[in-house]
């Protein structure tokens, strides 16, 4: 069980606590204002008055059921360059939001960094608020894997990301054991990253289950070492096998403690193959020899999953009822953010990477274009990701250079670069090439152009992006709203809106963060409505009743 490590206390001088706001949001006037705190964003919103005049702020200590109305909901956004909570009130009002980037040297052990940072999150909220969260949802980027000690969640490889494609060799295997053209063929899926791990391709390791730097590991702490070539756990052994989880997966197990066979979600799980019409595993997954290291249950998003580890509260002041609930990945919990309802809005986040989002009557899919359809409820949200996006912005301009760069633009006066802006070799969607090298020259002298040509480069691989779900079949775009940090650029607002030919706007609520605590919201009122059930069941069946 890995408990969070002692948040550094306010007085701590290390470099790195000063650069970071470890104690709760301040409540008096005189103490820092947010605003200025450095590296977070740490504001309570009208809502904490609201709650606080209600009452709502219990002692902690309390569980779910007791945790006196209003009740909060935590949603925790797991990005590609930082991560986010969000908590919202029953009415869905922003109570309180804190952000974080990952730190310097993140790469290096990515699990130590989400795990410290959601921790720091967590303690980043006001106490009050921290201790009237009454359910908690994640969301992470997709089709990031783990290979982890299925006793306490240890990983036993670093995590492979998002959009790191997988070799040749493994995506022929899944190619071979999947359906033609299902998203789990893609070289950068959680089924190819899965592959290269129990073929042992990643350390140069021989194929067919030799090596695999996790074998030395999982050996090493007593774990089954199961691979093609047998090595599974003899008949009988009491060795568990290794476990796959999604980052946000993983993360939710820091908060309930449920390891074992694992808890996922339909849409963490759709790139490792699950079926969210069946609500299964299919057949030709299931069947497979590396079948035991898959999360063997799957819920669906914001579904209730399981109460806070009483250690776990302990260590980081949530109550200890708080429910933990099924997540999802980070577009779509954009998606739910915005609110969309109707069949052909769609939602494209734009932070680091593109990525697109339709609500569609129909379900669309096909590896060769990086197109999948997530389920949401009972509907279908179509699409993709790109690896263009923010990330390649942020290669020759910071944010503030943003900002001043962009009143220049001409949105009228397309500049005719056609750039494909990449921020390396490789591309997912709307077309899935592993080696797409990146189209950004001549650059021309003056930056407001080439920052225009970077703009209308993404801007038309997502024009490309919806078209091609158009073409496969999925309702008619009719309206686009943005998630992301390029939302608040009003000049690629317009050059998207030109190249479309549909609405677009913003969109009022595009965090990731606050879709995700409204997943929390809706498995707080599922847990709710399943007691209150089984509290009139259990009337009704009493003797004499
Ligand atoms: N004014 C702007 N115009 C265009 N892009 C912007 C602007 N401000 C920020 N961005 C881009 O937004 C991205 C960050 O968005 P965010 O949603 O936080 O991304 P993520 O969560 O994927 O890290 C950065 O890559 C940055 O380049
Ligand atoms: O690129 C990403 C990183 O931010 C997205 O997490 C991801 O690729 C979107 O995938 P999905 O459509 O499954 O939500």
């Amino acid at each position: 069980m890995l408990l969070p490590a002692r948040a550094a206390s306010p007085n701590t001088t290390t470099a790195t606590a000063k650069q970071q706001h470890s104690s709760p949001c301040p409540r008096s006037p005189a103490a820092t204002p947010c605003a200025q705190l450095p590296r977070n964003h740490c504001r309570k919103l009208p809502g904490v008055r609201r709650a606080l005049r209600a009452g709502a702020f219990a002692p902690t200590g309390v569980s779910t059921a007791t945790i006196a109305p209003p009740r909060l909901y935590l949603g925790l956004d797991f990005g590609t360059s930082g991560a986010r909570a969000a908590v919202i009130d029953d009415e869905g009002t922003l109570v309180q939001d804190v952000k974080r980037g990952y730190g310097d040297g993140a790469e290096a052990d990515w699990a130590g960094a989400w795990r410290r940072v959601l921790f720091e999150l967590i303690g980043s909220l006001d106490p009050a608020v921290r201790s009237s969260v009454a359910s908690v949802a994640f969301d992470g980027t997709s089709a990031t894997a783990m290979l982890v000690d299925p006793r306490d969640g240890t990983p036993l490889a670093p995590p492979k990301l998002y959009n790191e494609a997988q070799g040749r060799d493994v995506v022929a295997a899944a190619k071979a054991m999947a359906p033609p053209a299902h998203t789990a063929t893609a070289p950068t899926s959680t089924l190819c990253k899965l592959l290269t791990w129990w073929y042992g391709t990643d350390d140069g390791a021989a194929a067919g289950g030799g090596g695999g730097g996790w074998r030395r590991v999982a050996a090493e702490r007593g774990l089954a070492t199961p691979g093609p070539g047998g090595g599974a756990a003899a008949a009988g052994s009491a060795a568990p096998s290794p476990l796959l989880l999604h980052q946000a997966d993983w993360l939710a197990a820091l908060l309930h403690g449920v390891y074992g066979s694992g808890v996922t979600d339909w849409n963490n799980a759709l790139k490792l193959g699950y079926d969210p019409e069946l609500e299964s595993y299919p057949a030709w997954l299931a069947q497979q020899r590396f079948a035991p290291l898959l999360p063997a249950r799957v819920v669906a998003p914001g579904a209730p999953v399981a109460s806070l580890d009483s250690r776990v509260s302990a260590a980081c002041g949530l109550p200890p009822g708080c429910l933990v609930c099924g997540g999802t990945t980070d577009s779509i919990a954009a998606f739910v953010a915005a609110g969309v309802t109707e069949a052909g809005q769609a939602v494209t986040s734009l932070g680091s990477t593109l990525a697109v989002k339709l609500l569609s009557t129909t379900r669309v899919d096909d590896a060769a274009y990086g197109v999948y359809s997530h389920r949401l409820g009972d509907v279908w949200l179509v699409g993709g990701a790109s690896n263009s996006g923010g990330a390649v912005l942020r290669r020759f301009f910071n944010d503030q250079q943003l900002r001043e760069l962009t009143p220049r633009l001409d949105a009228d006066r397309p500049t005719g670069l056609d750039y494909y802006p990449l921020p390396g070799p490789g591309e997912r969607f709307p077309v899935a090439d592993p080696e797409l090298q990146p189209r950004m020259s001549p650059r021309p002298e003056d930056d407001a152009l080439f920052l225009q040509g970077l703009l209308e480069g993404i801007a038309q691989i997502e024009a490309a992006a919806y078209g091609r779900l158009a073409a496969m079949g999925a309702s008619p775009l009719r309206q686009v709203l943005t998630a992301g940090g390029g939302a608040a650029n009003p000049k690629w607002t317009a050059i998207r809106q030109r190249l479309l030919g549909v609405p677009v706007r913003a969109a009022e609520q595009g965090e990731a963060c606050y879709g995700a605590a409204l997943l929390a919201r809706q498995g707080a009122r599922q847990a709710a409505a399943a007691a209150s059930a089984a509290a009139a069941a259990a009337a009704t069946a009493a003797p004499g009743s």
